[in-house]
């Protein structure tokens, strides 16, 4: 565990949108009992923004807002934090990072599937090529609590989550 002593660890699931994170974090709550936090789901719905952005089609994240929404609920442990940036949270937070990575052409069809223009395809595109998210983390956090894990497949996930509760347990001593 992390340098903060709490009964329950957290985690930080990240990756470039339409990676797996919500899916996977889904199963991980529901396989270890962690609880899930949408950072993306919980701007919209706490109004943590400062408006929409018409030329990226999102919100326009308001970080210190989040950071503040969170604190309480985090300093007492056992979440799994899920969002598509992983810079602005405080390094304390967390005693695991996980950054989510899928090939181009599969993150491609995800994305058209979602309906998304072709700007924001190709950004996203661009930034999962670029592992933008995975030197983001590495530079945040420790080395050692970083792993970046691949998303590809069904099997991918369900490797991924059972790799997770394995930790969460270990972890627990549970
Ligand atoms: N490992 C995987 N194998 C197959 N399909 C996957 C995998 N991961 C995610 N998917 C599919 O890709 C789509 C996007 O997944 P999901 O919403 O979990 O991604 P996300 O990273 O949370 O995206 P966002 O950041 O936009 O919320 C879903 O339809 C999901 O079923």
């Amino acid at each position: 565990m992390g340098s903060v002593k709490r009964a329950l660890p957290n985690i930080l699931l990240t990756g470039t949108p339409g990676t797996g994170k919500t899916s996977t974090c889904e199963l991980v709550a529901e396989e270890t009992g962690l609880r899930h936090v949408n950072v993306g789901e919980l701007v919209k719905s706490q109004e943590l923004h400062s408006g929409w952005d018409d030329e990226f089609g999102c919100y326009v994240i308001d970080e210190d807002k989040v950071c503040d929404a969170l604190e309480t609920l985090v300093a007492q442990g056992g979440f799994v934090v899920d969002y598509h940036g992983c810079d602005f949270f405080p390094e304390r937070w967390f005693d695991l990072v996980i950054v989510l990575q899928t090939d181009n052409t599969l993150l491609y069809e995800r994305l058209e599937k979602r309906g998304y223009s072709q700007k924001k395809i190709t950004e996203n595109v661009e930034c999962e090529i670029m592992h933008v998210i995975a030197e983001e983390a590495r530079e945040s956090y420790r080395a050692e609590i970083v792993q970046i894990l691949p998303s590809n497949t069904v099997e991918d996930m369900e490797s991924n989550v059972e790799r997770i509760a394995q930790w969460v347990k270990q972890c627990t001593g549970s």
